[in-house]
């Protein structure tokens, strides 16, 4: 009899012992991603910041047109000084015109070539120091290899690539020396292009993709001056530039850059300038730019926790979605060149 008992007490003690258990286990569960998460609140380098726009001196180069245009227009409505630089005169002055009837802001600009060192340097001597310099300048012909001529291979480089080299080192010295210390940005807009290889963009991937190399240990030779970078990488934007572009690009290219959409200029400039100011250092437009950014973030640097925190536990699966998606890529291809040799 006591025995028994003694028994049923016995049970009843593991069993509510066992449910106290796994009680502590359900509680356990949530605390590894929150350690995770807190792991990578301390040490997500560079910390966190905002960058001012209001009052401060953005200068854009490529701002005569699409993307550049709608990013100082942005800028302008905003309260900065704004100064526009590119190569057309005529189309300079368009710009400023379109701009004071939208705003009522007066915008500066300076014709030259970001291939010509001297002819930037002067022109940003002469525009006084930047805060919040955005290089967004470009070039781009979409064509296979075996067509694209040497010189327009060495043209795009030029201009999107090497001529970034000049703006950005033609602006550093006075944005180092800058008396008021408030956090200041370089930004590059770079494209989805640089994010990933795409058919007929041999020159054009390659130009974009220098920038990531370019931003990045541009990046930790800043910091200690409270410079910030930004790379912008939009997918195919309705900008006069692109219009000019889809009159000769392969159907092929076209196929695949659909994966990712289109977008109206304004929506891209008002996405970049939020990461401007929100000082990312990645910055992308779209859903699936978000997801090329998560599947291609490789060791750049990641100011946000909570990105740091899905980087890492959707790198395995990203990688499986990148690699449907060159599945599908490649399968377009075939079909396209089967059709075009037929
Ligand atoms: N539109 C799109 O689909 C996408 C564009 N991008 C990138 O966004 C940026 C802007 O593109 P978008 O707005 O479409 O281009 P646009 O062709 O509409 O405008 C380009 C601007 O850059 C200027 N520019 C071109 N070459 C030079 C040069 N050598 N020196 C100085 N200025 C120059 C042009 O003025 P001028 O000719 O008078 O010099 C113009 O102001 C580019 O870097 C592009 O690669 C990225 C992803 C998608
Ligand atoms: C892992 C998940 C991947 C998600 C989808 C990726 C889709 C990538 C599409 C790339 C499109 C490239 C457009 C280039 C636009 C451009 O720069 C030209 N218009 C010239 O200006």
């Amino acid at each position: 009899m006591e025995l028994t008992e003694l028994h049923i007490a016995e049970s009843f003690f593991t069993r509510s012992m066992a449910a106290i258990d796994s009680l502590f286990l359900l509680f356990l569960i949530p605390l590894i991603p929150l350690s995770l998460l807190a792991i990578l609140a301390l040490i997500v380098r560079p910390r966190p910041i905002k960058i001012p726009i209001k009052s401060r001196h953005v200068f854009i180069t490529g701002g005569s047109s699409g993307i550049g245009l709608a990013l100082a227009q942005r800028a302008a409505s905003e309260g900065a000084r704004v100064s526009i630089l590119a190569r057309s005169a005529g189309k300079l002055e368009e710009a400023k015109k379109s701009i004071q009837l939208a705003t009522g802001v007066e915008v500066a600009t300076f014709s030259a070539d970001v291939r010509d060192y001297d002819a930037v340097s002067k022109a940003i001597d002469e525009s006084g120091p930047i805060d919040v310099l955005v290089v967004n300048q470009g070039v781009f012909t979409a064509t296979e290899l075996v067509e694209h001529s040497p010189e327009d291979v060495k043209f795009t480089i030029d201009v999107n690539l090497v001529g970034s080299f000049n703006v950005i080192k033609a602006a550093l010295p006075a944005m180092k020396a800058r008396k008021d210390r408030g956090p200041a940005s370089i930004t590059l807009v770079s494209s989805q292009a640089g994010q990933v290889g795409i058919y007929g963009y041999t020159a054009y991937s390659a130009s974009k993709f220098g920038l990531q190399g370019l931003a990045q240990a541009l990046q930790q030779e800043v910091i200690a001056d409270d410079i910030h970078v930004t790379l912008i990488f939009p997918p195919d934007t309705d900008t006069p530039g692109f219009e000019e572009e889809q009159k000769s690009r392969p159907e092929v290219t076209s196929i695949i850059a659909a994966s990712s959409g289109s977008m109206k200029t304004e929506e891209v400039a008002r996405k970049a300038m939020d990461g401007i100011k929100a000082g990312n250092f990645t910055v992308s437009c779209n859903f699936e730019g978000f997801l090329l950014s998560l599947a291609t973030t490789g060791m750049s640097p990641q100011r946000s926790c909570w990105l740091a925190f899905l980087e890492v536990i959707t790198a395995g699966p990203i990688r499986l979605v990148a690699l449907f998606f060159q599945w599908d890529w490649y399968k377009a291809i075939e079909k396209w060149s089967k059709t075009k040799t037929k």
